[in-house]
């Protein structure tokens, strides 16, 4: 279970761009976070990937609330999410090759040796061939490096996964295919899903549930003592 309680949170204390947010997801559900732009979804979508440390609330992972984030987070927390922003090239690292880039999370977790074996896994479950593997980001289309940071994403196997507009850059057959991995990865794993975005159609198509973003904003927060 993954419940994120009063949340608020922003990059100025005194002007929060996310206020008094909750949102719960079940283990193996796909929610979808439905907003305009500027509202704080992903924001909101960072506190909740231990990425960003809101100013208040209360975010409990399967009951228990998490006290740290980014580095600070313990790795048991940290790796339980796998990440997928919007703009991948925003997100990778130019002087690696894809195959560096995907194996990133394995090699920064001690885990090396099982990188020839996952990655090449990987790389066939997101459709990326091995010419492509030994290229840098510069050397590749926007949707064949989103396809490595999907792939990044679920190099660790992570319980949630949380995709913040990852396609939103993408071409219809480039959104479909991403889209099918996620599925089939949850559907294997059992993970849960939240992504955020802002094309209603494909929100409903892809997840369990819908919330808009002025459900997730509640009221204002009653002032202790009151
Ligand atoms: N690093 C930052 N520093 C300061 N302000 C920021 C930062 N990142 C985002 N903001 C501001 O916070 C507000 C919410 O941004 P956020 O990216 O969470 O919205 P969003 O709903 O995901 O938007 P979009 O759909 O356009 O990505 C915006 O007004 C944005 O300008």
């Amino acid at each position: 279970m993954l419940e994120l309680r009063a949340i608020t949170a922003g990059y100025d204390r005194h002007a929060p761009v996310v206020r008094n947010a909750s949102l719960t997801l079940a283990p193996g559900e796909a929610v979808g976070l439905l907003g305009p732009s500027g509202c704080g979804k992903s924001t909101l979508a960072r506190v909740a990937a231990l990425l960003h440390r809101p100013d208040s609330g209360t975010l409990l992972l399967d009951g228990v609330p998490v006290r740290h984030w980014r580095h600070r987070a313990p790795r048991e927390l940290r790796t339980a999410f796998g990440v997928v922003f919007q703009q991948p090239r925003l997100s990778a690292d130019p002087r690696l090759r894809l195959t560096d880039l995907i194996a990133e999370p394995l090699r920064a977790t001690g885990r090396r040796a099982e990188i020839p074996q996952r990655v090449a896994e990987l790389a066939t479950t997101v459709g990326l061939t091995p010419d492509l593997l030994g290229r840098q980001p510069h050397e590749v289309s926007d949707g064949q490096l989103q396809r490595a940071c999907l792939a990044r994403a679920l190099v660790l196997r992570p319980r949630w996964l949380v995709c913040d507009e990852m396609t939103a850059m993408l071409d219809a057959s480039t959104t479909a295919a991403l889209v099918a991995v996620v599925e089939e990865y949850r559907a294997t794993t059992g993970a849960g899903l939240l992504t955020v975005g802002h094309d209603r159609t494909l929100l409903h198509r892809w997840c369990d549930r819908t919330v808009p973003w002025e459900a997730v904003c509640g009221e204002e927060p009653v002032p202790a003592g009151s």
